[in-house]
């Protein structure tokens, strides 16, 4: 299948999106980004480069006010703090907001079972939310979009807050999930933990809201590590 914007298709495509917030600050100008193929890709920036506001326009929060963007399947975000997402008190009637309420109520229940066990937290579907811990919120929220049938993942600096074991353990999730076995599943993560771009398919610099070309994750980060 070709996408919208032309070529083969592929799961973002992002042609010269311009944007600019009511007090005029322009955040985008020509900004282009194509993910060739499912996996794990890296955005890294300097603060305020432009990187949660593409992320907010390709999820269709915000409208662009020139170019376009052509995703052939369904989005989700997760945010740096899963607090601000997690709507309901338990984890299984929040996974339930995010799942499509024409199915049965069965298979809704079977899909919560579903996506808690692929993020591992099976049996959780009664824990209240606020008995898990940061890395254990972080994963209920990949669940929800995974439960949501998202197939690209647009990742806020979701290891941000976390220790270094559960940032581990959401960084192995998404690789597991992004792995050509998990089904086709694509992640766009913006981080400012360098050693987090070891991990990914291609990494990103993003400056002054431009991406610059695909790069190994090792050869950005051994960049942006050396002294000015
Ligand atoms: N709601 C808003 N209203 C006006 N300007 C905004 C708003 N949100 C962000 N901006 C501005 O847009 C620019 C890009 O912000 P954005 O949050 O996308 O950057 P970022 O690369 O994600 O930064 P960080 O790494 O600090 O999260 C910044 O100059 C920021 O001040």
């Amino acid at each position: 299948m070709d996408s919208p914007l032309g070529g083969a298709a592929c799961p973002l495509q992002v042609e010269r999106l311009g944007f600019a917030w009511p007090n005029g600050h322009a955040a985008l100008r020509h900004c282009s980004l194509r993910i060739p193929h499912p996996g794990l890709w890296m955005l890294v920036g300097s603060n305020g480069s432009g990187k949660s506001t593409l992320l907010r326009l390709i999820a269709g929060l915000l409208e662009p006010r020139t170019g376009r963007i052509a995703v052939p399947g369904r989005t989700a975000l997760v945010f740096q703090n899963p607090d601000h997402q997690l709507l309901l008190p338990s984890c299984g009637s929040d996974l339930l907001l995010a799942i499509d309420p024409g199915l049965e109520r069965q298979a809704r229940e079977r899909r919560v079972e579903q996506v808690l066990e692929s993020v591992g937290l099976a049996g959780l579907a009664s824990r209240p939310i606020h008995s898990l811990s940061g890395g254990q919120k972080q994963r209920l929220a990949i669940a929800a979009a995974l439960a949501s049938e998202a197939d690209l993942l647009l990742l806020d600096e979701p290891t941000a807050l976390l220790d270094p074991d559960s940032q581990r353990e959401v960084l192995e999730l998404i690789r597991q999930l992004t792995a050509s076995a998990g089904g086709g599943i694509t992640a766009l993560w913006i981080t400012h933990r360098l050693e987090e771009l070891q991990h990914c398919e291609g990494a990103a610099v993003m400056e002054d809201g431009h991406v610059g070309p695909w790069e190994s994750g090792a050869a950005v980060a051994q960049r942006l590590n050396r002294p000015a």
